[in-house]
């Protein structure tokens, strides 16, 4: 390898240790489809975490705690939000939800990307907190019959729970053009293959990079010398 190449590949990889993290939140009116691409990219990046929520919802039967929510008492949320542990909270659907602040910290220092899958409420108190690091992605189904369709499918909730969900849709949906980017979840693959592209490219730009500077320096360095220009 020559060694130019050589000196590029190793500022590159140092260019990528020292990033800080993004937050890529993922919101979605109920049956869109936002938790089945969430599941897709955990299983297919690597470099992603989610940030598990804390909620006084109860679990239900497909859920474990700890990993899907830290399922908590009412009074133990109070605890968290008083002692300022939470990053961002919400009422929805009428139980509470919140992001714990430590892990999101730690992740994002140490160069790790975090997923988020929270409500309009949430993203909002994150872009007032952190507008820096979040990228926000709304998705939306193609159509108001087939989300119905998917929330009956999915036969987790009662008639009335879903009839409340769909009432929420309407003042979430209001906010799509406040998020960063908008992703229609037709076609599953395509949609998931969208929001990769997203994290890809967001991952690349100049501002999230701050070590880019220098290896474009050292390229340039390199290039001089192979000129005779140094
Ligand atoms: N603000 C906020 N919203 C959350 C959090 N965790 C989950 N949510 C949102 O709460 C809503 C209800 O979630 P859930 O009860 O799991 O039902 P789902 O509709 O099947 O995702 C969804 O819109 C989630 O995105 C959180 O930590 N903060
Ligand atoms: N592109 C798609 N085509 C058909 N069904 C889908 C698609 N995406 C998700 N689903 C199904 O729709 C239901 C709702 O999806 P889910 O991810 O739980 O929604 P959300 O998290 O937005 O409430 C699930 O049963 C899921 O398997």
């Amino acid at each position: 390898m020559p060694d130019a190449t050589k000196g590029a590949m190793m500022t590159s990889a140092s260019a990528e240790a020292q990033r800080r993290g993004l937050m890529l939140v993922l919101s979605s009116p109920s049956g869109a489809g936002k938790s089945t691409i969430a599941r897709l990219l955990l299983e297919k990046e690597d470099t992603i975490e989610l940030s598990i929520s804390v909620t006084t919802r109860p679990r239900r039967s497909s859920e474990i705690d700890g990993v899907h929510y830290h399922f908590v008492s009412p009074e133990r949320f109070d605890q968290m939000r008083e002692r300022g542990e939470l990053l961002e909270w919400a009422e929805v659907h009428g139980n509470f939800y919140a992001t714990p602040r430590d892990p999101v910290e730690t992740a994002l220092k140490a160069g790790r990307d975090v997923l988020f899958d929270i409500d309009i409420q949430g993203t909002f108190q994150l872009y007032e907190r952190m507008r820096e690091d979040v990228v926000s992605v709304f998705i939306l189904p193609p159509s108001i019959a087939e989300m119905k369709s998917r929330l009956h499918r999915r036969a987790e909730d009662t008639e009335e729970v879903i009839l409340r969900r769909l009432k929420t849709a309407v003042g979430e949906m209001r906010h799509w053009a406040e998020y960063d980017y908008v992703v229609v979840n037709d076609d599953l693959g395509r949609a998931y293959e969208g929001v990769r592209a997203i994290l890809r490219a967001e991952r690349l730009k100049q501002s999230r990079s701050p070590a880019i500077g220098g290896f474009i320096d050292g390229m340039l360095a390199d290039l001089r010398q192979e000129l005779g220009e140094v």
